[in-house]
Parts: structure tokens; sequence; C-alpha cells
């Protein structure tokens, strides 16, 4: 599925939170989001799941103006895992991923064994198979994160739309969810705080700052010092990878000190 973001602006009470964003994302093509806290990454990643409406502009799925269609057409098609996740509800982990099949069903319909073979199989996959019966409200945030994942994947998406998706996440399932999306073949764009998962796992990054478009290019294109020193207020090393030659940012906690004395540019 092919997404496109045509000079989308979102203003609320007055202030600005995306200028004409222009992106693009070709089929199967993971872009990351990057940018300092408040530059806009959820806001864009909202105006693409239909959480929000743009002021202007527009979103288009495969040429499709996404505000003409039904949510539920939408909601077929792009699944999001989004930062507003909390519930009050204690659903069964089971009874959440199911609900991941909503958007396919019609009425009272039960899930048949198609999908409830998917919904095991999304929860083998992320790894809370064990967890089946137990409420949402008792797991870590880890485990509720992975679970939110597999929901997400019974949907069978094609656009996958995920904000901050690591959060909580240990290494081990770090590596598991960004590999998965590295192989799933679906078209992913993902908000990403850490510069060197996103560097590993993404195709393309955009960078953004105060809700307007700075760069757009590969990871190699993109992290460059002079880029990092002006978004970011940061100067770290950056060393390429030993085996895929992806950049890698390596932070000198004391000379980020010093840098802090410098009247250039590294004022947060
Ligand atoms: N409903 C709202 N009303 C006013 N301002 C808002 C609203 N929602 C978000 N903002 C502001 O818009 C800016 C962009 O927020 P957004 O959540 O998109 O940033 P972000 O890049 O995802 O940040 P973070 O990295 O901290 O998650 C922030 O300054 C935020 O305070």
């Amino acid at each position: 599925m092919h997404l496109d973001l045509e000079a989308v602006s979102v203003e609320i009470a007055g202030a600005t939170l995306l200028r004409a964003l222009d992106l693009s994302v070709g089929s199967g093509e993971i872009l990351g989001l990057v940018g300092p806290n408040g530059s806009g990454k959820s806001t864009a990643l909202r105006c693409i799941y239909r959480a929000l409406r743009p002021t202007t502009g527009v979103v288009r799925l495969d040429g499709t103006d996404v505000g003409t269609q039904p949510l539920r057409t939408t909601a077929r098609s792009v699944a999001a895992l989004t930062q507003e996740n909390h519930t009050e509800l204690d659903f069964t982990v089971a009874e959440v991923v199911a609900l991941g099949r909503f958007p396919h069903l019609r009425g009272n319909q039960q899930l048949s064994d198609r999908e409830r073979d998917l919904c095991r199989a999304a929860m083998a996959r992320t790894e809370v198979s064990h967890l089946a019966d137990r409420g949402m409200l008792s797991l870590s945030g880890g485990e509720r994160q992975r679970v939110l994942i597999a929901r997400a994947l019974v949907q069978e998406p094609q656009l996958l739309v995920l904000d901050e998706p690591t959060n909580h996440l240990d290494v081990h399932h770090q590596v598991q969810l960004l590999s998965f999306l590295r192989e799933c073949g679906l078209t992913v764009v993902v908000a990403l705080h850490d510069l060197n998962l996103a560097a590993s796992t993404c195709d393309r990054l955009a960078v953004l700052r105060q809700g307007g478009l700075v760069a757009t290019g590969t990871p190699a294109d993109v992290l460059e010092p002079g880029l990092i020193r002006q978004v970011f207020g940061v100067a770290p090393s950056i060393v390429a990878h030993p085996r895929t030659g992806v950049p890698q940012l390596l932070f000198d906690l004391d000379a980020t000190r010093h840098h802090q004395n410098d009247p250039e540019g590294m004022s947060l």
C-alpha cells in the first residue's frame, strides 16, 4: 500500500502542530519519523490513522483521500499502535487480540477458525500466548505493548503505523519487533526516538522539527553530524555498523557537557 501526505497541516487552538508536511511512502517501505519531543511525529501519525483530521492537506492511501472513506474501510487496511492505549476495562489478552478483527466483522459475527488461528499465531509471534487468559490490567508495560502489537497484526493491515513501539520493551523484544517490521513486507511508518534503532530498521528517515520537515533520505544521508547537532542539540560520534554499514551514534557524555557551554546551537 502506498501512502502520501500532501501539504498536511494541523492547527489546534492557534498553535501550528504540523506545517505543510509532504511525505511519500512506497509499498513495502519502512519510513521512520524522528525528531525532538514535540516536533509533530505523533500528530503526523494521528492524521494517517485518522484520529485527527488535518486542518489542510490530504492523506492518500493508494491514491484515495482517506477523508472520503468510511472509518471502517480505513481500519481494514491501517493498523495503529498508538501512545494512547490506556484502558480501564480489564479485558483478557485473548479478547484484546481478537478485537483486532473488529473492522473485518459484521454485527455480532463470531470469529472464524481461520481468524482464531490468526490470533493464536500473532500471540505466538509476540510471545504472549502464555498470557492469553490474564487481564490486561495485570500485565507489565512491555507485556501489554506486545499484546497490542499482536492485536495490530491480526487486523491483517496493509499499512502499519507505530508510535514509539519499542517503549517498555526489553532489548530482546525490541530486536524481535524491529526485525519483524523488516520481514513483514508491509508498508510501515514508525516514530522512533532511538536513532540507532531507527537507522537499523528504516529504509528512509523523515526528520521533523517544530512541525516541519527538515530532511528525508536514507539513514546514511540523514544522520550526519551537522543535522543531528542542529535538530537534536547533541554531538555524537557516528560510526558505520561493522556488518551492515548503517550509521550508529555513540555518545560521549563528557563531550556533551562541554558542548553545552558552546553558544552555537546546543541549547535544547
Ligand atoms: N490537542 C493539542 N492542543 C494543543 N497542542 C497540542 C495538542 N496535541 C499536541 N500538541 C502539541 O503539539 C506539539 C507536537 O506534539 P506531538 O505529540 O505530535 O509531538 P511528538 O513529536 O510526537 O513528541 P514526543 O517525542 O514528545 O512524543 C507538541 O508541542 C504538543 O504539545
